[in-house]
């Protein structure tokens, strides 16, 4: 099995930047948008400068933003992605699209309608990511979907030519359950904390258990 690709979004401490910039994460998330993990770009630069990017590609996800404010993002950090997490217009993705030259991450949250929302975002997304839908809540709710309903999003993604990762509630002792899926890539926030900061220990047993798995399979 090929292992995921893996992200650790929410990231609002230097010291939560230092483990995912230490980790084995692909990509490293930051919340501009109303959250408890909310930062800001000007603080998170900081922490690139003090601690560089190791190799990992940058996402800033937004909450149904203006096209400027995610520019304006985008110029401080050079970001790879940019998340839209909202209910985003295909015409701003589609502008976004046309203006700059991160990958465009379009989240949807799995309910009835998610198949068809892939299908319409499909032209102006890069990437998708099928996050819980909890009323309320745009995200980062530490909730999972059920996850033997994962596999339709992976299929249509992989016919649409685009990776697709699965996100909501993943954390160390539940991620076997998904590996099963064979997800393109694993979405997390929650799962890597403790009292709300990202967690060392955490973090070591949830790469041990992906890897291990993938090296079995
Ligand atoms: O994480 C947040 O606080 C958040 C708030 C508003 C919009 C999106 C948010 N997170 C986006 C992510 O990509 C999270 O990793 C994803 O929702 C999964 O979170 P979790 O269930 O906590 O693992």
């Amino acid at each position: 099995m090929k292992r995921p690709l893996l992200k650790y979004c929410g990231n609002k401490s230097k010291e939560d930047y230092r483990l995912s910039s230490q980790s084995k994460a692909d990509f490293i998330g930051f919340i501009f948008t109303e959250s408890k993990r909310r930062t800001e770009p000007s603080e998170v630069k900081e922490w690139i400068d003090e601690f560089g990017k190791n190799g990992k590609k940058h996402v800033g996800v937004f909450v149904n933003p203006a096209l400027e404010e995610v520019e304006e993002a985008c110029r401080i950090l050079n970001l790879d992605a940019v998340q839209f997490h909202g209910e985003e217009s295909l015409p701003l993705l589609e502008e976004f699209k046309q203006r700059n030259s991160q990958e465009i991450w379009k989240a949807i949250r799995h309910d009835e309608s998610a198949l068809t929302k892939m299908a319409q975002y499909g032209p102006c997304t890069d990437v998708f990511l099928i996050d819980s839908h909890v009323k309320g809540s745009w995200g980062g709710t530490g909730v999972a979907f059920d996850w033997s309903l994962a596999g339709r999003y992976l299929e249509q993604a992989e016919q649409m030519g685009k990776p697709c990762f699965i996100a909501g509630g993943v954390a160390p002792d539940n991620v076997q359950d998904l590996l099963r899926t064979e997800p393109a890539g694993i979405d997390l926030a929650s799962g890597i904390e403790r009292n709300g900061s990202k967690d060392a220990e955490l973090l070591k047993n949830f790469e041990k258990r992906v890897f291990d798995y993938v090296s079995g399979h």
